[in-house]
Formats: structure tokens, sequence, C-alpha cells
């Protein structure tokens, strides 16, 4: 049968940070994340999952999951709460927090696992993976001797910001060397102060930067489950990096669309 129009149209889910806005607290996405994914193709909705998912009944998480064919975990100025991965650590990196998105998330990466969605990390959306899969962080990776500083300078213009930073090498026979082939090394930016320190149980390096430090990772356990520490939403139109692992993905979204609709 022939496929209409709208049987094409993929339903991306990606998730919300919760913010304080003067008095009141806002369940958002950055702009960026979303027109990442309608940018480079005009079949795609993308649909911002607020960050309460864990406090919706199992049916509803289930309902909201069944109408999706792919999810973004986005990047995001806070970091993952340590008690995640260290129970000893006190509550000291001065960092911005958001429980309801930590809480949130864990809920929401175990469901969709679970129905093996293709799944998308980034930045932030990468260490908490990193962390779900039993791995842990550095706190400030600038500060752990033979580690670069990964951190963005804030004083320059946004542009200069999220321009690439530094190459990785894209791990032999991983997803992102296949996307990439046969190039082995590929410019990547760089905006974030923690990295991984343990690897996840099961996760599979796909890249690395010049100190060692993993910058993507894969699982080979589900049909798509691709996390990177850079920011491949950063004007795909303009970094062309960016625009073949965003590519790359909605293709798995399209995949799973198709497997689950014979
Ligand atoms: N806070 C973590 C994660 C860094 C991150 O996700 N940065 C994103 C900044 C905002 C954005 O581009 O969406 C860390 O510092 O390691």
């Amino acid at each position: 049968m022939k496929e209409s129009n709208s049987d094409s149209i993929l339903i991306i889910g990606i998730c919300a940070d919760v913010h304080k806005q003067g008095v009141h607290k806002y369940h958002q996405a950055g702009d960026k994340y979303v027109r990442a994914l309608t940018s480079v193709s005009d079949k795609i909705i993308p649909v911002i999952i607020p960050a309460l998912f864990n406090e919706l009944s199992e049916p509803a998480q289930d309902k909201l999951l069944s109408g999706l064919d792919g999810i973004m975990l986005t990047g995001s100025y806070s970091n993952l709460h340590p008690s995640y991965y260290q129970s000893d650590l006190p509550d000291n990196d001065d960092a911005q927090r958001d429980p309801h998105r930590d809480a949130s998330n864990w809920k929401l990466i175990e469901k969709v696992l679970a129905a093996d969605i293709p799944l998308l990390g980034i930045c932030r959306g990468f260490q908490e993976l990193n962390v779900y899969f039993g791995g842990s962080l550095h706190h400030r990776i600038h500060e752990v001797p033979g580690l670069m500083d990964h951190r963005e300078d804030k004083s320059l213009p946004l542009e200069q910001q999220y321009a690439y930073a530094h190459p990785v090498s894209l791990q032999e026979n991983g997803v992102l060397a296949g996307w990439f082939a046969p190039r082995t090394e590929i410019r990547v930016n760089s905006i974030h102060m923690q990295g991984i320190d343990k690897l996840g149980d099961r996760l599979r390096i796909e890249a690395s930067a010049p100190d060692g430090l993993i910058e993507a990772f894969s699982c080979p356990d589900y049909q798509f489950l691709t996390a990177v520490q850079w920011h491949p939403e950063w004007q795909p139109h303009n970094y062309a990096d960016n625009a073949v692992v965003i590519q790359g993905f909605i293709q798995a979204c399209a995949e799973y669309k198709n497997r689950s609709s014979q």
C-alpha cells in the first residue's frame, strides 16, 4: 500500500527543563533543539515532554510514548544532582539544579529503553544516560589533571561559543564512524564543565577528545541509543558535522516508525 504524506511524518519528543522566570516556574526546551529537527526535515513534529513524566500514571506514560518515534534528551546549564551517581557527595559544585528534570528523565529513560524507542542524548542528556547505565561524572573536568578545559568562554558572542572547538576521533566500526566514513575524525563544539569519569555498563565508546575524555557513546543492546557530549543541534545548516548527527537520529526514528507499522 502506498504511504500517504502524513504516514511519513515523525513525532519526536524533546525533554523539558524547569526554569524559574520571575516568581513562576516554566517547562521549556531550547529553540535550537526544536528547530534542529524541523530544519533538516519538513516531516517532523517536535513535541516537548513536560518535566513531570515520572508523575504521570503508568498508562499515561505508555500512551505518550506510544505516539512518539524518537526522543531527544537535551543539554542544559543545570547539572544532574550528584546523588544519582555518588551517595557521599556534598552538594558543592556550584551548579544550577533541576530536580524536576532529574526525576522526570530518569523515569523517561527507563520507559524509553523498555520500549526500545530511538534515543539521542545531547550534553546533559549524554551525562544522564551515562549515569543511568551505572557510570559517573567528573564534577569539574577543568580541575582534573590531564584533562582540557571543555567550557565555553561566556564572554564571547554565542556564535563563537558554539563554534567548533576541538576534534574528536571516531571509534572504528561505531555508529558515528559509519555516518562519517571514511573520515575518522570530526570537529565538535564544547560547552560543558562536567564529563564522563566512569563509563556506564554496556555502553560502547563512539568518540573521544584529544585528552581522552569520552565524547560519544552508544549501546548495542538497543536499536538506537546514541549520545554525544557536544551540541549537534547548533545550526546544522551551517555546521555540516552537526547536521550528520541530527540526520542520523532522524533516520533511526524513521526506521523505528516503519518497523512499528509493519
Ligand atoms: N551542565 C552540564 C551539561 C552541559 C550542557 O548541557 N550545556 C548546555 C548549555 C545550554 C545549551 O546549549 O542548551 C555541564 O556543564 O557539564
